[in-house]
C-alpha cells in the first residue's frame, strides 16, 4: 500500500475533461502488507450525501483515502467524479476536498483569514476576490472577529469550522470527511453536521461513528471486515448496526 501526505496546494490545469458526477470503485482491494484491508469493494454512489459507517478497524478511513488518491488499490477501478484518483492528482484537487478528524492536520497558514485565502489560490480568482469570499465565509460563520487571530488559538471546535471551512470555500464538487466531528463536543458537533449535510451543494461521503451525522445523510454504506455489508436508506442501517451492539 503506498500512502502519501495529503498537502492542500493550488489547484493546475484540469486534464481530465469535464465532471463525471458520482463516486464509481469496481472491486477494489486494498493491502498492507500480507494483510487485505479492503477486499474487493464495488460501489456506485450516486447520492448527495453519503455516510459510511462500521466498527473500528472496519476500512472506512481506507475507503476515503483510496477515493483521495493516497492509498493506491493492489487491484480494481476507482473513478471519482470521472477521474482516478491515483493517475490524475491535479485533476482530483480541483474537485475534491478532504476534511481530517485532527483540524491541526489541516491548518496550514498563521492566520485564519490567511489559511481561508490560501485555499483559494489557483483558482483563478483575483485578490479582491479572494479577500471578498473569505470575508463573506468569516461573517457568515461568527468568525470575522477572529480574522487576524494565529489559527492555532481558535477553539478546537473553531478549528475544525476553519478547516472544513478552508475546504468548502472552493466550492468543491466532492468533500470526503473523515470523522469530522469526533472530536468536537455537542454544540459543535451539530454545528459542523449543519455545514457539512446543509451548506455543502456538492457530494459529500463523510465516515463517522456519528450516528446522529450519518441520519442526516441520504444513503448509508455498511463496512465490516473490508467489506461492504450492507447499502441503504440510513435510518435503516443505523436500526441494524444499533441493535446488533446492543
Ligand atoms: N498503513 C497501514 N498499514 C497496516 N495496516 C493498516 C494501514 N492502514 C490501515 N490499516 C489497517 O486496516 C484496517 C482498516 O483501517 P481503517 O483505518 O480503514 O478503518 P476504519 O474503519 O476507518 O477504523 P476507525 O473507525 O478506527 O477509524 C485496520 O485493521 C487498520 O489497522
Amino acid at each position: 500500500m503506498s500512502d502519501r501526505r495529503h498537502p492542500r496546494r493550488p489547484a493546475g490545469p484540469d486534464p481530465a475533461g469535464p465532471a463525471a458526477a458520482g463516486v464509481h470503485l469496481a472491486h477494489v482491494s486494498v493491502e498492507a502488507g500480507d494483510t487485505r484491508i479492503l477486499d474487493d469493494v464495488s460501489l456506485d454512489l450516486d447520492a448527495r450525501r453519503v455516510a459510511v459507517i462500521g466498527v473500528n478497524g472496519s476500512g472506512k478511513s481506507t475507503l476515503l483515502r483510496v477515493l483521495d488518491g493516497l492509498v493506491r488499490p493492489v487491484s480494481g477501478t476507482v473513478r471519482v467524479h470521472g477521474i482516478d484518483p491515483a493517475a490524475a492528482p491535479r485533476a482530483l484537487r480541483r474537485r475534491v476536498g478532504f476534511v481530517f478528524t485532527d483540524p491541526d492536520m489541516q491548518i496550514i497558514m498563521p492566520t485564519v483569514h490567511e489559511d481561508l485565502a490560501f485555499s483559494l489560490r489557483g483558482t483563478g480568482l483575483s485578490r479582491v476576490q479572494i479577500a471578498e469570499r473569505v470575508d463573506g465565509w468569516l461573517a457568515d460563520h461568527g468568525l470575522a472577529h477572529r480574522r487576524d487571530a494565529p489559527a492555532h488559538s481558535l477553539s478546537g471546535g473553531q478549528k475544525q469550522l476553519l478547516a472544513i471551512g478552508a475546504v468548502l470555500i472552493r466550492r468543491p464538487d466532492l468533500v470526503l470527511a473523515d470523522e469530522p466531528t469526533t472530536m468536537l463536543d455537542l454544540p459543535n458537533a451539530r454545528r459542523v453536521t449543519r455545514l457539512l449535510v446543509e451548506e455543502h451543494p456538492g457530494q459529500i461521503v463523510i465516515a463517522t461513528h456519528d450516528l446522529d451525522l450519518a441520519a442526516r445523510c441520504d444513503l448509508a454504506v455498511r463496512f465490516a471486515a473490508g467489506r461492504v455489508v450492507d447499502i441503504g436508506a440510513p435510518a435503516r442501517l443505523i436500526a441494524d448496526y444499533r441493535a446488533e451492539w446492543r
